[in-house]
């Protein structure tokens, strides 16, 4: 690993008294995995350093095997719509590039990087044009702007606070240019056109609760009322209290994390979960994640999916300050996808993320345990802004054209993964799983942000 890693003084350490020739041996034979296997294989063996490239292959083409297995040869993907509310937050993650705009206003003199926020009118025109030409999922995941609240009652309890702006992260929609109204009007907002509402991370769900005695459950609740349908299972990063204090001290804690998922599945949402991975973490605590990840299914059976998110470093504080040089390795990458699918054995779905991976290597990962290749998204906020370059739009043509090229076939699936059709290769069509989807291609896929505020 060519990270400055070793930096730090981490308590939970890649060492195990399992072979890799047992680990691999397990997981052929589809016997659950404990955390010291999945180390011995995404690993490729703690008995040597570095990858080795004969048992990487080995490791990779068990996991492919697990995939053919466990769901076929579809590779599925979503007609779909990013529509982040707000990049203005305070949060002051490490790995990521969303900043309080008002400090990013003064700040952004080259116009670059200017932050958005939008208001819930904003909201619903943006799905409404998107659900026309034939999206039926929006996915929204949005900065912790001090201004959010889930509904009035939220934004009084928060401004009774003393010194709300330190103590419960709290300013008023007037100190602000825009008002990103509440969450429940922008949930209203963005469920229309009969598409699905994924949206409302455990990081936004705290923060719909900051300051209040509400539960996670009350306020899941509410958001479901007011159309939500299922949450993404972002702000997972890394679940291990040890690196989150590194890379996100304020944020939610993994124990946080679980409560607020847990919550969504008590009131009947489903769930994605992730991993952000390729940063100070070791391959201790990549496995360590998959295990709670698993546990969480154990007990919920709600995650529809699990999206490994490898990190995009350049203009994040974390490659800034000298922290980290680099994100994860093709290796890396290609071990974190396949040691998810072999470990993960209650998750159907492995995401390929074409975001994060670009398209060539987000293709290798379809032969590396991965099924499913993301979504259309028409827009992309939160890579674009830490350095990506691997774009923000991909047609139906495109998915079929490169599912096919490697072989497979190519699917449209609905964000629960409960409806899928293939499409047919010789005449290929736009969706036709949402409400106003008639099979119309989607063509230009131009950003539907509207201007900096
Ligand atoms: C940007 S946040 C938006 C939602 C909300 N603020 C939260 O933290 O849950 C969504 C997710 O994007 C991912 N992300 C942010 N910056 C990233 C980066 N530089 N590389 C890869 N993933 C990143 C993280 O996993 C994060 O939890
Ligand atoms: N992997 C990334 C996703 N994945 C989410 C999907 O597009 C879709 O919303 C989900 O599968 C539910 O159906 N979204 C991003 O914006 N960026 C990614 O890297
Ligand atoms: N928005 C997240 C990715 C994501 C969103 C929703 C999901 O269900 C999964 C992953 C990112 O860009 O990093
Ligand atoms: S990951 Fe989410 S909470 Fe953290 S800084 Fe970025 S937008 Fe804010």
């Amino acid at each position: 690993m060519q990270r400055s890693r070793g930096e730090f003084d981490f308590e939970c350490v890649p060492a195990t008294d399992q072979s890799f020739e047992n680990a691999l041996r397990k997981a052929r034979d589809g016997e659950r995995l404990v955390v010291a296997d999945g180390i011995e294989l995404i690993t490729t063996g703690t008995d040597d350093e570095g990858i080795d490239p004969e048992r990487k292959e080995r490791v990779l083409e068990a996991a492919d095997r697990r995939r053919a297995e466990a769901v076929g040869e579809q590779v599925t993907f979503v007609a779909n719509l990013n529509n982040n509310v707000t990049t203005a937050c305070n949060t002051g993650c490490l790995f990521c590039n969303f900043k309080d705009s008002s400090q990013q206003f003064r700040s952004d003199a080259d116009g670059g990087h200017g932050g958005f926020t939008k208001t819930p009118a904003d909201s619903r025109e943006i799905v409404e044009r998107a659900a026309e030409r034939g999206i039926y999922e929006v996915t929204s995941v949005s900065g912790l702007h001090p201004a959010f609240a889930l509904d009035d009652e939220h934004h009084e309890i928060l401004a009774s606070h003393d010194d709300a702006a330190k103590t419960v992260n709290y300013r008023p929609p007037t100190a602000y240019d825009t008002d990103p109204g509440t969450y429940l009007e922008q949930m209203n907002a963005m469920s229309t056109c009969g598409v699905h509402l994924h949206s409302m991370t455990p990081e936004e769900a705290y923060h719909a609760r900051r300051g209040t005695d509400w539960s996670y459950e009350e306020v899941y609740g509410r958001l479901q009322e007011a159309g939500l349908d299922s949450v993404p299972g972002t702000a997972a990063e890394i679940l291990v209290d040890e690196v989150r204090d590194v890379i996100c001290p304020g944020k939610i804690d993994t124990d946080g994390w679980l409560r607020a998922m847990e919550a969504a599945a008590t009131v009947g949402l489903d769930m994605t979960a992730t991993i952000m991975y390729g940063h100070v973490e070791n391959a201790a605590h990549r496995v360590k994640h998959l295990q709670r990840v698993r546990e969480l299914q154990d007990e919920t059976g709600a995650i529809t999916e699990f999206v490994p998110l490898s990190f995009i470093h350049p203009n994040t504080p974390l490659a800034e300050r000298g922290i980290v040089e680099s994100g994860a390795s093709d290796d890396e990458d290609e071990l974190m996808i396949a040691v998810s699918r072999l470990f993960l054995d209650n998750v159907d779905n492995i995401q390929s993320s074409w975001v994060k991976y670009g398209d060539q290597q987000g293709l290798k990962m379809l032969s590396c345990g991965a099924n499913d290749f993301m979504g259309t998204i028409l827009s992309e906020e939160i890579t674009k802004r830490a350095g990506g370059e691997f774009g923000e739009y991909r047609s139906f043509d495109e998915y079929v054209e490169m599912i096919s090229a490697i072989g497979r076939t190519p699917a449209e699936r609905s964000t629960d993964y409960r409806q899928v059709r293939e499409i047919d290769i010789d005449a290929p069509d736009g969706p036709r799983l949402g409400p106003q989807a008639d099979g119309t291609p989607l063509f230009d896929g131009a950003s539907h942000a509207p201007a900096d505020d």
